[in-house]
């Protein structure tokens, strides 16, 4: 019998993984950035996802792993240039996401002028939690968001900081790239990211609604 995908398991789906940059300005000014006009945007592969259990791996060539905590977004219904207005219907729900990122490499990429795939793309760069549906978050637009490092705080932020809100950024991807039932979107990073190191031990959460951990281990 055919099996019947359930987009709660959108890790399994192998479906794309489209990431928005800068979208709070406290996190863009830390890293020295411009704070964006148009959302900046980039791509993970569906290999770069990880589930707790498995360790996040630090790539053999970079000396300088940072985290950041995202809220993710679950696609349930595709679409290409879809309304901002009817753009919450396309919301199957939510997942608490790192955006893994290899600083080292993205600075040497960004003086040369290089994309960041080596910087952002790589395996276990996107550890994920579990589906969190829809109703549970009522307002994408105003959810707390937090990162442990061995117990301590380093990222504590609020959807309500984003520059581009959830809508607004359903409506601008699917202008550019169609989006399908089990892409995840992963909204940018709030400030406070810092580096990992082996046997680090990652906490994050949405508020009290889902939380996760995930150790840090060489490639
Ligand atoms: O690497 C960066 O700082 C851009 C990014 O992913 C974010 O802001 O979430
Ligand atoms: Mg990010």
């Amino acid at each position: 019998m055919a099996s019947v995908r359930n987009v709660t398991r959108f890790w399994e789906w192998g479906r794309k993984i489209i990431c928005v940059g800068r979208n709070y300005a406290d996190h863009a000014k830390e890293l020295k950035n411009a704070v964006p006009t148009e959302p900046v945007l980039f791509l993970k592969p569906p290999s770069a996802y990880v589930k707790e259990g498995s360790p996040i791996l630090v790539p053999m060539y970079s000396n300088n792993l940072h985290h950041e905590v995202e809220l993710g977004v679950v696609i349930g219904k595709g679409g290409t240039a879809i309304p901002r207005a009817s753009a919450m219907d396309h919301v199957a729900g939510y997942a608490l996401c790192l955006d893994m990122t290899a600083r080292d490499i993205q600075e040497e990429c960004k003086s040369k002028g290089l994309p960041w795939t080596l910087a952002k793309a790589f395996n276990t760069s996107c550890p994920v939690s579990e589906f969190v549906p829809k109703e549970k978050i009522p307002d994408p637009g105003n959810v707390r968001i937090w990162l442990k490092v061995n117990d301590q705080l380093r990222q504590d932020g609020n959807t309500s900081q984003m520059i581009f809100s959830v809508p607004y950024l359903i409506s601008y991807i699917s202008e550019i790239i169609t989006l399908e039932e089990g892409d995840l979107i992963l909204t940018g990073t709030p400030k406070g990211v810092s580096s990992v190191q082996e046997y680090d031990e990652l906490e994050a959460g949405i508020e009290d609604i889902v939380s996760m951990t995930f150790k840090v281990d060489r490639q």
